[in-house]
């Protein structure tokens, strides 16, 4: 452990916050992303946004040590995060990244599912319902710069956006491993893997609880570009060029009338969601299989 400021951090959540080692590589993409020295960054405790007012797009990027689970905290800033870029008609489009090194999401943040009141985990829910329905209708382009291991909701995440670009390394795998853990992705989970790679290969994966290496992600379609970890970002502004070149209403339309109907089955049934998802967590064999788990991560680290 490492004592900041008072407050005890975890040596290796320090350096996963990137603040120390990345630091000439930072002001380097800066560049390369057009961030000028006049360009001021904005966000929130665990969203940090780096905006590029003259292209249109912010990179956002997640940093929650140690590995962005998906706490209450961080859905709730991601959504104002989000909420504000899609108000403000500066901006076209989002490029959305890990600032840690290693893991762009280790999905929902599971000491919030368990030991916690039914009050609790429907707050939490309804907050994960808020930012997939805001990521995955959002007027904005968005791009996945995936450059770390993207398991379950991070999965979900990634999925939402509309173009996913992954690092080429053994450690970034990406998939919906739920049932590994014993629970069950959510329907809208499961439609964004159908609509994304199709019924067969979605089936299986959701099944097998499967974790895509880079390649196979690749193969199944799953992401739509692999490329060596320190062109992630890059590539993604890359990608983020093209979809930009088409005119905004227009792709903007054609994206609604492609994802509304998926968006609409949860839209339309929100609180039966939140009560199935209660229920289903608070079952003793849920709680019990989530703590086993939780308690093996914990051993391994
Ligand atoms: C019939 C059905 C009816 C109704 C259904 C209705 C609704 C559906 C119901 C439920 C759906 C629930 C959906 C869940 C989706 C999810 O996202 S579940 C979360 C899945 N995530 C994972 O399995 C990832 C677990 N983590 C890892 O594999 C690794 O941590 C990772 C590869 C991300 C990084 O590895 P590494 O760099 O080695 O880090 P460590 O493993 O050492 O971890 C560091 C510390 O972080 C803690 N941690 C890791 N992941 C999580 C997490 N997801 N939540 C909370 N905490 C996490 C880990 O314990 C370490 O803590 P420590 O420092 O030791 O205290």
């Amino acid at each position: 452990m490492a004592l900041m400021a008072g407050l005890r951090v975890p040596a290796r959540a320090l350096l996963r916050s990137g603040c120390w080692l990345r630091g000439a590589a930072l002001a380097g993409a800066e560049a390369a992303a057009g961030l000028g020295a006049g360009v001021r960054r904005f966000g929130s405790q665990r969203v940090l946004v780096e905006p590029d007012p003259a292209a249109g797009v912010a990179v956002v990027k997640l940093k929650s040590p140690p590995v962005n689970s998906l706490s209450l905290e961080l859905l709730t800033e991601l959504v104002i995060s989000l909420e504000k870029l899609d108000n403000d008609k500066t901006f076209r489009g989002i490029v959305l990244t890990s600032d840690l090194c290693g893991v762009f999401s280790a999905g929902l943040d599971l000491t919030e599912l368990c030991g916690r009141s039914p009050a609790h985990y429907a707050e939490y829910w309804r907050a994960l319902q808020e930012l997939w329905l805001r990521l995955y209708l959002s007027g904005l382009v968005s791009v996945a710069a995936v450059n770390g291991a993207s398991p379950a909701g991070g999965c979900l995440l990634c999925l939402s956006c509309d173009y996913r670009v992954l690092a080429d390394s053994p450690s970034c795998v990406i998939g919906p491993n739920e049932t590994r853990l014993g629970i069950v992705a959510p329907f809208w989970f499961k439609d964004c893997m159908v609509n994304t790679v199709g019924h067969r290969a979605a089936e299986q994966a959701l099944q097998l609880g499967t974790l895509f290496p880079p390649a196979e992600a690749l193969r199944v379609g799953l992401v739509d570009q692999v490329v060596p970890e320190d062109q992630v970002q890059s590539t993604a502004l890359a990608a983020m060029a093209r979809w930009l070149a088409i005119p905004d209403h227009a792709r903007q339309l054609t994206k609604s009338m492609m994802r509304k109907p998926t968006a609409d089955r949860l839209a339309k049934h929100r609180e039966a969601d939140v009560q199935s998802f209660v229920s289903f967590v608070s079952r003793d064999s849920i709680q019990k299989a989530l703590q086993t788990y939780l308690e093996k991560l914990k051993q391994k680290g």
